[in-house]
């Protein structure tokens, strides 16, 4: 069977700024661009020009991509002539290599919203294309509503799509703009359009409402179309678009499309698919979904003990494709679900060797679950977890003893008469023969507590300079009969290097404190420091 092209549309910058709550700069726009071209995007579509100001200036100047660069827009407006329509000029006039016209193709929608009547819309189909052509342009239709109006009126949705394609449009694109369709009409449907216009014509652009877009994208692609529009982690307006870096790697790793097609993207690129993921997340302030398909973080995760087993034996058993052709990494967790596979493979990753037999790994698998019992959760506290394995192999030196701590909460007014609240603690340590006292001031209880800890730990002192919390979480549940707290805390080392340790307590500055001291005895254990 030959092999043909499935082209990657990408709509971040256009359907992804329509997002509630995300904002694109100027330079998060370029560095988005640069972003998916290096990825192998065959079309960025940058936004709107015309639209605002910043989406004109984007397209002020030609931009220096492989990919094919596109400017979206309305079709012109009913009642006027191509050439007297400021919005579809201002199109004309960006500096793109292509234009995606979204146009009305719900007799519905060309009754209520454009006010026109349908056989005027199809003049504007045509003479917007027309226009873009003129101009040097590829043109682009997204059919609005598409699967909508097929329902309500299939003649009318074939004719918008028959007048974009007979004007000389390069893709006539298929959308499901409210989401609300299923894979199962998008296949039924686009099997009655690849009658009317080819295959290699169409696109499809879907939306998530029904939590299908992904479902329906593929859908469309294996009964047709070879154009698929989507978005970086499937950002888009409401529920979002079809997300990007599911299709990607559907596309690549799946036989059913792999055997049969072949995209942009490169091997090479799609290992870079969970880095790009997370970055893109990080320009736009989120946290990452670590629940999401092939680049979350919980993607190749597995927490039960009959699964490691499986996967210790050979990987295949519980992956559906290798994590790492998309750049991610399996994970074997700790926790009160795992058996001694999961303790082991969690070893190796940490480069603690240890023998299925030895005695020991029962020992600590019985710790960790006594320990999750009362509320300790190892699975994200990676360094507390190392610490507590060390200690069971009998490999962490007492570097220092707590002696004792206080804290001293006070809320009280101030010299300028402002009502303020102080926290102070003190810490002393014994180290060796040797006790030292330090007193501290913090914006809080535990501020207090992690710069009094730090402050002078004798000989300790110049390995954890520039140790820093960047990062402290609290949950309360019921543990047995009591409330517990669970502290996590995250803390960075002055190298960059960043881990999470646990402390768990009814007292939520003990559990603290705890979380606190595993982090500084992590640090010690990881520069090599000796008693
Ligand atoms: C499905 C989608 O995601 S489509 C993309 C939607 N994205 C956006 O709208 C973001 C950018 N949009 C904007 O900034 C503005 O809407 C603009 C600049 C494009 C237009 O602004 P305004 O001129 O103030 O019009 P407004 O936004 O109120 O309404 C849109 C107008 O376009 C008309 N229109 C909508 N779609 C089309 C179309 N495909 N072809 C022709 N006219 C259209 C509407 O009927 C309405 O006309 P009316 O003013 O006569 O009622
Ligand atoms: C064009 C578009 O964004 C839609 O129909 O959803």
């Amino acid at each position: 069977m030959s092999r043909e092209r499935v082209y990657l549309f990408d709509t971040t910058l256009r359907d992804g700024a329509q997002t509630n709550g995300v904002d694109f700069s100027l330079d998060d726009k370029a560095a988005v661009a640069a972003m998916l071209d290096r990825l192998g995007i065959d079309y960025i579509e940058g936004g709107y020009p015309g639209a605002n100001p910043q989406d004109t200036k984007f397209f002020a100047e030609k931009k220096d991509l492989a990919a094919t660069f596109t400017a979206f827009g309305m079709t012109k407006r009913g009642g006027r002539s191509a050439s007297n329509d400021p919005g579809l000029n201002a199109l004309l006039d960006a500096e793109a290599d292509a234009i995606c016209f979204v146009a009305k193709s719900w007799d519905y929608h060309v009754d209520v919203a454009l006010g026109i009547s349908r056989e005027e819309n199809l003049d504007c189909i045509r003479e917007s294309v027309a226009a873009a052509r003129g101009r040097g342009r590829e043109a682009i239709v997204d059919c609005e509503h598409f699967f909508d109006g097929f329902k309500a009126n299939p003649a009318y949705a074939l004719a918008c799509v028959k007048t974009a394609y007979e004007s000389g449009a390069r893709w006539v694109v298929l959308c499901d703009t409210n989401g609300g369709t299923l894979p199962e009409e998008v296949s039924r449907i686009v099997a009655e359009v690849v009658r009317v216009v080819p295959g290699d014509h169409l696109g499809i652009h879907t939306h998530d409402d029904c939590g299908c877009a992904v479902a329906n994208a593929l859908a469309a692609v294996a009964a047709g179309v070879r154009q698929v529009q989507g978005t970086l982690n499937g950002l888009g307006e409401r529920c979002g678009n079809a997300n990007l870096t599911t299709i990607i790697p559907a596309l690549k790793l799946k036989p059913e499309f792999a055997q049969r097609f072949d995209v942009g993207v490169s091997d090479e690129a799609l290992a870079s698919l969970t880095h790009v993921s997370r970055v893109f997340d990080e320009m736009i302030n989120r946290a990452p979904n670590r629940y999401a398909p092939f680049v979350g973080e919980s993607a190749f995760a597995t927490k039960t003990g009959i699964h490691a087993s499986a996967i210790a034996k050979n990987p295949a058993t519980y992956e559906h494709v290798e994590p790492e052709r998309i750049g991610n990494r399996r994970k074997v967790l700790v926790s009160d679900q795992a058996g001694k596979s999961n303790v082991l493979a969690e070893l190796e990753r940490l480069g603690l060797s240890a023998n299925r037999d030895d005695p020991r790994i029962s020992h600590l698998l019985d710790r960790i679950k006594e320990r999750e019992a009362e509320g300790y959760a190892y699975e994200g506290a990676d360094a507390s977890f190392f610490l507590l394995a060390k200690d069971v192999l009998g490999e962490v030196p007492e570097f220092f003893k707590v002696e004792r701590f206080s804290v001293n909460v006070e809320r009280r007014w101030n010299a300028v008469g402002k009502l303020v609240t102080v926290a102070e603690a003190i810490v002393k340590v014994r180290i060796g023969s040797e006790i030292f006292i330090s007193a501290a001031e913090g914006n809080g209880p535990v501020n207090a507590l992690d710069v009094a800890l730090r402050k002078d730990l004798g000989k300790y002192q110049s390995l954890i300079c520039g140790l820093e919390l960047i990062d402290y979480r609290v949950r309360i549940f019921q543990g047995g009969s009591d409330a517990v707290t669970r502290v996590l805390i995250t803390s960075r080392a002055a190298d960059g290097e960043t881990w999470t340790t646990v402390g768990v307590s009814p007292n939520i500055i003990d559990a603290s404190f705890q979380a606190l001291m595993d982090s500084v005895v992590y640090q010690l254990v990881r520069v090599g420091a000796t008693a």
